[in-house]
């Protein structure tokens, strides 16, 4: 069987008096982009730094393409493509010069360093700009140019920390239109706490909270990992809402315009049956009925400890 492309084990990290991740463990076996998802100070860029080798584990175990990285770094780093919160720039060279020179140092065969520039300049969209000192870029172009020196040695996984961070609309769109076509032939995975970059970007989420992670799946996984509680109906003869909150199991109602109802109820599969039911006999003439989805925010704040 072939291996995982990464594979975490029990990982922990603690800092002079604190622990950062507790029993992280986790696999990616499949190209496109896994979002790592999380609070300011959840755990990302510790988890992240531990996978790409700059920050050495507390304890756990960490395969890139089934080699330790611990054991053997070199190898492992082979497959690894950084891009840190903090992009490794050097304002004074050109991007030609500085993609270079970040080909040598990811031990590229001198003898393909040239084409290995060329195309990563091509796909990251700089090509006419390789001449130029990084520190005259735009913010959007230099990105391209941080991102362009994680793929330089054609890695199986590429680890973006944060990459949209500080870019405005349009070089955010951008931006996640260049991660999704890097992550087609590979896995790509990035770090976030905004979560429409996840809607937009992700096929798969893995989210950390105080450390540890609270949930790993697809992002349609995500959006319904939380039971819904409220039901949206209309009527044509819409009841008042005592009437309402006399049924049983309904704990709440909110008016929506002249016929709508909000209802949240007590984990009662059943409580549509009964709405359905209560309003044939009452004779309120029920026109629409659905259960809610939660918000991404709301499976966010619930998964974080947050809700209310
Ligand atoms: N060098 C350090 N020394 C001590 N504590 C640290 C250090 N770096 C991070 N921490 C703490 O470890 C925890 C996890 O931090 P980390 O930076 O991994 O979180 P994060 O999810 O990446 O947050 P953010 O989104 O704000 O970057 C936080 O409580 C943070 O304060």
């Amino acid at each position: 069987m072939e291996n995982p492309i990464v594979k975490v084990e029990h990982l922990y990290h603690r800092y002079a008096t604190q622990w950062a991740i507790e029993d992280i463990s986790f696999e990616i076996d499949h190209v496109g982009v896994v979002g790592l998802l999380g609070s300011n100070g959840a755990g990302k860029s510790t988890t992240m730094n531990i996978i790409c080798g700059v920050l050495k584990q507390t304890s756990g175990e960490v395969y890139i393409n089934g080699v330790n990285s611990l054991k053997d770094p070199i190898a492992a780093r082979k497959n690894i493509g950084f891009l840190p919160q903090k992009p490794p720039l050097y304002p004074d060279l050109t991007v030609d010069e500085y993609l270079r020179f970040c080909a040598e140092m990811r031990l590229v065969d001198p003898k393909k360093i040239n084409r290995a520039v060329e195309e990563t300049e091509e796909r990251c969209g700089i090509s006419h700009f390789k001449g130029r000192l990084l520190r005259n870029l735009s913010g959007g172009y230099q990105q391209r140019v941080s991102i362009a020196q994680a793929i330089i040695h054609d890695p199986k996984f590429v680890v973006l920390d944060e990459p949209t961070n500080g870019l405005d609309p349009n070089q955010i769109l951008e931006v996640r239109h260049l991660i999704r076509g890097i992550a087609e032939e590979r896995t790509v995975m990035l770090s976030t706490h905004i979560l429409s970059e996840i809607q937009a970007t992700c096929n798969s989420i893995i989210m950390i909270e105080h450390g540890r992670i609270v949930f790993s799946g697809s992002v349609e996984e995500f959006d319904s990992c939380i039971e819904p509680s409220s039901l949206f109906a209309t009527f044509d003869f819409p009841p008042l809402p005592e009437e309402v909150t006399r049924i049983e199991g309904i704990r709440n109602v909110e008016v929506v315009g002249a016929h709508g109802l909000r209802m949240w109820y007590n984990g009662d599969r059943d409580v549509v049956k009964t709405v359905v039911r209560e309003s044939v006999a009452h004779g309120w003439e029920l026109t629409e009925i659905r259960s809610e989805k939660s918000s991404m925010e709301e499976v966010f704040a619930k998964l974080s400890g947050k809700s209310k």
